[in-house]
């Protein structure tokens, strides 16, 4: 058995270098950016009104101003800025040079074309021109998965499309006799197929392209008839058939077909009988078929690795919570547990479930963390400072 750290680096050494694609923007949500996106424009582009009033010169507040002319979003106005005038302003206009502020049009009186400013505090109320990003600035660096807000960044430097990782093909096969599709009828000793349907939701949520294959039955054949199917994806995940009994063939015919195994086995709970490798051109996965397990090994290793494929960022985010009971101590493997979140003094506090049975879904889906024990820890006391993976909530 190797440690999780050593597991997580085998896996991610599995990750070929990204590919790129190009995607106009109002695809791009969510995909890693693979170039850095540079402004194409400056932002404003000219001295802007911040508010509906009047633009004049700061040193004309005290006196009585003539107003010569109106600037809106779009329609610039184009005279000079004299002493005592001001002109009219909407919000977005063009402020032209020479006038250095606008007073709000709730602070001033107006009397046909002449303007009194009655409250000359706050302001300028002028964006500068350039205040926001500058033409050729490098506004967005690479590895950074694009948000709504980068977007409408994106957008506002006037890029239209832009260049991405291609989203990792991710071939999810299921095995095992007992397994039904939902929504079926079920006969005696059959369950329904759960694992690839959340592991596929995992594998989406990290950017790749989920492509659920046709359950695998329990026959070597069975097994290696998906294997072709699965061929050409970047990452095949298998779930369940990981272990040692009579019917777990998913290492067995993975071998025969050629993979070169990472690993086997890790020292941790839930999850012990996690495998990767290389299998053709695609790196693999094997995830345990314990439900939670899945999951859990989706969580500390599919999903880096779907994200390293894509040139992001994949190191573990571990935060800190303080313990809101006792526990017993570790044994040998790193110990996950299922837990919730509640609210503490100045660290969140963490409460694991009392059960944490592999195959219980209801539990992680309530979970909103994985408490992370070390191999051996002792018994701790609650209050103690201890280290959790967040959850997506
Ligand atoms: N003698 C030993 N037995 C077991 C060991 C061991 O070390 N020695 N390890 C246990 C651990 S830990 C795990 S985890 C499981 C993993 O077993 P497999 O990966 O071979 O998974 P299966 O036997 O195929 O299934 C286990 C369990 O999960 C259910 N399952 C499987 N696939 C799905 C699916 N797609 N959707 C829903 N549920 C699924 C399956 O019906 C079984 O109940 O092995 C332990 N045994
Ligand atoms: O360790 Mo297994 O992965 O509990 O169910």
């Amino acid at each position: 058995m190797i440690s999780v750290g050593e597991a997580r680096e085998l896996v991610l050494a599995l990750a070929p270098a990204p590919t790129a694609e190009t995607v106009p923007l109002q695809h791009a949500a969510g995909r890693a950016l693979l170039e850095p996106a540079i402004a194409r424009l400056t932002q404003p582009p000219f001295d802007s009104a911040a508010m509906d009033g009047y633009a004049l010169r700061s040193a004309d507040v005290d006196v009585p101003l003539k107003i010569v002319g109106e600037s809106a979003a779009g329609h610039p106005w184009h005279g000079e800025a004299a002493p005592g005038t001001a002109i009219r302003i909407f919000t977005g206009a063009p402020v032209p040079a020479g006038f250095d502020r606008v007073v709000m049009q709730e602070h001033v009186t107006r009397d046909g074309d002449v303007l009194t400013v009655m409250d000359a505090a706050g302001g300028p109320h002028i964006r500068a021109r350039g205040g926001d990003f500058a033409e050729g600035d490098v506004v967005l660096r690479p590895g950074r998965r694009i948000n709504a807000a980068d977007i409408g960044l994106l957008a506002a430097m006037n890029v239209a499309h832009i260049s991405v990782a291609r989203r990792p093909d991710v071939a999810v096969l299921a095995s095992g006799d007992e397994l039904v599709r939902p929504g079926q009828t079920l006969r005696e000793g059959q369950i329904v197929s759960s694992n690839d349907l959340a592991i596929a939701a995992q594998v989406a949520e990290a950017g790749g392209m989920p492509r659920i294959l046709p359950i695998a039955r329990d026959t070597e054949d069975s097994l290696r008839e998906r294997f072709a199917e699965a061929a050409g994806a970047d990452l095949i995940v298998t779930i369940g058939g990981a272990s040692v009994g009579d019917h777990d063939l998913v290492g067995k015919v993975a071998f025969e077909l050629g993979m070169q195994r990472s690993f086997y086995r890790i020292a941790m709970r839930p999850g012990k009988p996690l495998m990767a490798g290389r299998i053709g051109d695609s790196a693999m996965i094997g995830l345990p078929g314990n439900p939670v397990s899945a999951m859990v090994c989706a969580i500390l290793f599919m999903q880096p690795l779907i994200r390293r494929m894509q040139g992001l960022d994949a190191s573990e985010k571990l935060l800190r919570a303080r313990l809101a009971c006792d526990l017993p101590p570790e044994g040998n493997r790193q110990h996950y547990l299922r837990a919730v979140l509640e609210d503490g003094r100045d660290l969140p506090l963490i409460r694991p479930f009392g059960e944490q049975d592999s195959a219980r879904l209801t539990l992680m889906s309530r979970a909103d963390a994985l408490l992370v024990r070390p191999a051996d820890d002792p018994a701790r006391k609650a209050e103690e400072i201890v280290q959790f993976v967040p959850l997506p909530r």
